[in-house]
């Protein structure tokens, strides 16, 4: 055991409790040193000891930085009191506590004739507060309570570990006034050894230290044990409740839970240093170099954690000097409370479970940052700091907050909480509660956002599992019945508003039972999992495929504006589902039997359409398996009608079914007719003419429509290069495009064009209309396609104009020449009704834009008669003639010509 001294700066007490601890516990033993603890008296034996080699350590103030840079050779091991317990106390009067009134009294500052002593630092304060010690009386100092209490003196130093508890056992009342109002804030005792002893024993040092600290964290965190072992193995001059009070005292001056005990900080030391410099103690800028002993080991890679903790700390010195001000004027207990809230609000936000940061709510900069808040984010103080506040949120959630501190900001609320994103540096993604509240931190100076985090991405990832489970068939992920009957139920609420139609499928594989018993169950699900898919490429993404449970699926079509959709998606699941099913070594064949049941025309609520979809379900595997049904037997009959006329349609072309009717378009000043509208009519074998209302939808969706299109066409070119030959020779001929037609992407109007060169006809014979529709939202094929109809000189005839969006704007962006007026307005109108309103409106809008107006459904004179007042050019109707086929037309022109 190597024998080394420690000499204390005063008699033993709790003040120098973690040297006892270490002895008692073995630590220095552990070290392989045999320590002696000497007591001291004057409180400057420990310098003159340590400098002179009578003891290898000491216990010494922040004034070792005055003993080093008067050149001697003491170096700081580390610090233990993180802020002195010097200050000074004076009787309390029933005035508000003032400093001031030390001014022309008698104080028992600090030695008169110590060189060096920690009376320092209550000097600066007195400076610091504009009382220089000229202007009080200072006496030797007897350490003694009875001076003040009996009035002896006016002030004394004290420890605030220390005297107060016998002013308050005595009943004396008193204010204390820290040095640390004002913003000095000094280290109070330190453990210090000699360059010396570092020089020829560093391993010593390193261990006498290492065993010294962990000696203080013993004994700060075993308060009663530690004072029991000074009171049996120490000293007894002061009682065990005394050393209690002490112990109580030094927790926030030592902060063993914020700060590891030995710490010290150099930005420290240069505050003290410059107090020094202040008065005039030490040059300014003095170097301290060496004046700190460097920590091995473990110590260094601490580093980073030190100085953010030093950086806290440094904050709280000037939070303290703010605060210690405002705690001058209360009653000493008062002001221990509020250091101790103080002490205890730090360690709670250092060890918070919750993200806590102090933002800037200007320039959204970090100011404050607790460790679980970096942890959090997965970023350090150091990045953080280099960082704006919402910088790492995802880009999704990042407005959200920012409208929320808006508000925040415009005192429209004083805070808010929600559950956002973020992203940490890796990419990984993280769930936090947030909740954010504007405080005052400093008077004056605009608000900061208290910012609080919490980690809730394992809530949020549970919370997406379980509704995953719940709603979602976990073999097909496609959504289960729980799932279906609330998009159902979403959906009849949608189309109850806009007033369109739902469809329900209710498929069931046909066979699947035989595969599954044959080919095993595990192959059953493989396939189970492709029909899925397979039904899932059938529809939109806005429809909603569902697995009920077994090989039974169902679909929600929603938005319908007819049934034809259905069928061909009832069809398309039916054709995808016969094709084989590879099955590892086998292929399987299933089919698909279809129910289909309408809301709202089948029922009104989930179950009962579920039922009636099963059942159209069984009438399918009832008529032969691999089909569709519908649940109403007038739309089963009426989707059987239009299967039968879709198949006769395919055939009507060649069989020269087709014939165009022409429907004049009068002039309305003059009565005469140039123009006329081709109306196409079909004349089924069996049914007799069929109304293009009944066979053009099935047209277009079959497809068939193109080619009914050219037809049209090439029949109305005829009929316009005789007309112009033989009545008119600016007759013009309007053909319906319907928007399935316009908008195909292969159709092309140079072929147009060249076909009426062939019949030596313009452009300008032949007029197309198309419906308002296809302008709201065009696409690049349609501005296309209008390009080409101008190009060519073909004109356009914007049809049903007013029972669309009527949208003036595109009336303006895009070529149009004439303007249909629909029907449903020409039938009501009358002087003065709002019909007729808008019909002057719209013609006057129309020629002001250049384009002529056809009325359409004239039916009465006095219609007619409304409509050439109001200027409208053209008018149409059974007033003038119903369509007619191309001979009577020309019988018609006949007459006109007569
Ligand atoms: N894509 C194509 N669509 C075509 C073609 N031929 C016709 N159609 C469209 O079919 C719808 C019904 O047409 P139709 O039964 O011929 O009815 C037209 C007229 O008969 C009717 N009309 C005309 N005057 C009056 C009237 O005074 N009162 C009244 N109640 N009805 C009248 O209006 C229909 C013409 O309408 P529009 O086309 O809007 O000008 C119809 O939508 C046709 O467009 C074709 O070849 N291709």
């Amino acid at each position: 055991q190597d024998p080394v001294t420690l000499q204390l700066k005063h008699s033993h007490q709790f003040q120098f409790a973690g040297y006892y601890a270490a002895v008692e516990q073995g630590y220095y033993r552990e070290a392989g040193l045999d320590v002696t603890i000497l007591e001291g008296s004057d409180g400057n034996e420990p310098e003159r000891d340590v400098v002179s080699g009578k003891a290898e350590y000491g216990v010494g103030a922040s004034s070792l930085m005055l003993a080093r840079l008067a050149g001697k050779p003491v170096v700081v091991l580390g610090v233990v009191f993180q802020h002195s317990p010097y200050a000074l106390a004076m009787r309390q009067t029933s005035a508000e506590p003032d400093i001031r009134r030390i001014i022309g009294k008698r104080a028992m500052i600090g030695s008169l004739t110590d060189e060096l002593g920690s009376a320092d630092e209550l000097l600066a304060y007195l400076i610091k507060e504009g009382i220089p010690a000229s202007s009080f009386e200072r006496v030797e100092p007897t350490y003694n309570t009875a001076d003040l209490i009996s009035g002896k003196v006016d002030a004394i130093a004290v420890y605030t570990t220390n005297e107060p508890d016998t002013f308050d056992r005595l009943g004396f009342p008193y204010d204390i006034y820290s040095p640390r109002a004002v913003g000095i804030d000094f280290y109070g005792d330190n453990l210090f050894t000699s360059e010396r002893e570092i020089a020829n024993h560093p391993a010593r040092v390193q261990a006498f230290r290492a065993a010294s600290m962990r000696g203080w964290q013993w004994a700060m965190s075993h308060q009663e044990e530690m004072a029991d072992i000074i009171l049996n193995k120490y000293s007894r001059r002061s009682d065990r409740a005394h050393l209690l009070y002490e112990a109580r005292q030094m927790v926030p001056l030592v902060q063993p839970v914020l700060v590891e005990i030995g710490y010290q900080n150099p930005e420290r030391w240069r505050h003290i240093a410059d107090v020094y410099a202040g008065l005039g103690m030490v040059p300014k800028h003095a170097n301290f170099d060496g004046f700190m002993y460097r920590v091995e080991s473990s110590g260094t890679s601490l580093l980073w954690l030190y100085r953010v903790l030093g950086g806290a700390a440094l904050a709280l010195v000037l939070g303290a000097a703010i605060h210690f001000s405002l705690l001058a004027r209360v009653r000493r207990r008062a002001s221990a409370a509020i250091r101790t809230g103080e002490q205890r609000f730090r360690t709670m936000f250092e060890a918070s479970p919750l993200g806590i940061a102090l933002v800037d709510s200007i320039t959204y900069e970090y100011r404050d940052i607790n460790p679980r808040y970096q942890e959090i984010v997965g970023r350090s103080q150091v990045e953080l700091n280099a960082m704006r506040w919402l910088e790492a949120g995802h880009p999704e959630d990042v407005a959200q907050v920012k409208l929320q501190m808006g508000r925040l900001t415009a005192h429209e609320i004083g805070s808010f909480k929600v559950t956002n994103r973020l992203f940490r540096p890796d990419g990984e993604l993280v769930w936090i509660e947030v909740s954010v509240t504007a405080i005052e931190t400093e008077a004056g100076s605009h608000p900061h956002h208290l910012c609080m985090i919490e980690d809730v991405t394992d809530k949020k990832q549970s919370e997406a599992l379980i509704w995953q489970q719940a709603n979602f068939d976990p073999l097909t992920q496609l959504p289960n019945r729980r799932m279906f009957h609330d998009r159902l139920a979403h959906d009849m609420l949608k189309s109850q508003r806009d007033r369109s139609c739902i469809a329900i499928l209710f498929i069931d594989l046909d066979h699947f039972k035989e595969v599954n018993d044959t080919l095993g169950h595990h192959q059953g699900d493989i396939l189970l999992v492709d029909a899925a898919r397979r039904i899932s490429a059938c529809v939109r993404k806005s429809d909603t495929v569902a697995r009920l449970g077994g090989d039974e699926f169902t679909v929600i079509l929603s938005e319908l504006e007819g049934t034809e959709r259905v069928e061909h998606i009832a069809q398309h699941i039916i054709d995808s589902l016969r094709l084989p099913f590879p099955l590892g070594q086998e292929q399987a064949f299933v089919s698909a039997s279809i129910g289909i049941t309408l809301y709202p025309d089948d029922a009104l609520d989930i179950d009962d359409l579920l039922k009636h979809a099963d059942q159209a379900m069984y009438a399918a595997k009832g008529a032969g398996r691999n089909r569709y049904s519908y649940f109403t037997p007038t739309l089963q009959v009426a989707a059987l009608n239009r299967m039968r006329l879709t198949n006769d349609l395919r055939g009507a072309l060649k069989a020269e079914q087709f014939e165009l009717y022409f429907q004049p378009i009068v002039h309305l000043k003059s009565g005469r007719i140039h123009k006329a509208e081709a109306l196409i009519r079909w004349n089924h074998p069996q049914r007799g003419v069929v109304s293009p209302l009944e066979f053009i939808p099935l047209a277009e969706a079959s497809g068939l429509i193109v080619d009914i299109g050219e037809w049209v066409f090439r029949e109305s070119a005829r009929c316009v290069q005789r007309w112009r030959q033989q009545h008119h020779p600016e007759f013009q001929v309007s053909v319906n495009q319907s928007p399935l037609e316009f908008q195909r992407e292969d159709g092309a109007y140079d072929a147009w064009l060249r076909y009426l060169q062939s019949l030596n006809l313009p452009g300008q014979s032949v007029v197309v209309e198309i419906t308002e529709g296809l302008l709201l939202d065009a696409n690049a094929t349609v501005s296309n396609k209008l390009l080409q109809l101008r190009d060519a000189g073909i004109q356009v005839a914007l049809d049903d104009f007013g029972t669309g969006y009527s949208s003036l704007s595109y009336l303006k962006k895009f070529d149009i020449d004439y303007l249909k007026i629909d029907r449903s307005f020409t039938r009501n109108l009358a002087p003065d009704s709002s019909d007729m309103a808008l019909s002057d409106a719209i013609i006057v809008m129309a020629h002001k834009l250049g384009l002529r107006v056809i009325a359409e459904g004239v039916e009465t004179p006095e219609q007619r008669d409304l409509l050439a007042a109001a200027g409208c050019d053209y008018g149409q109707g059974y007033l003038f003639a119903r369509p007619m086929p191309a001979e009577q037309f020309d019988e018609l022109l006949r007459q006109q010509a007569v």
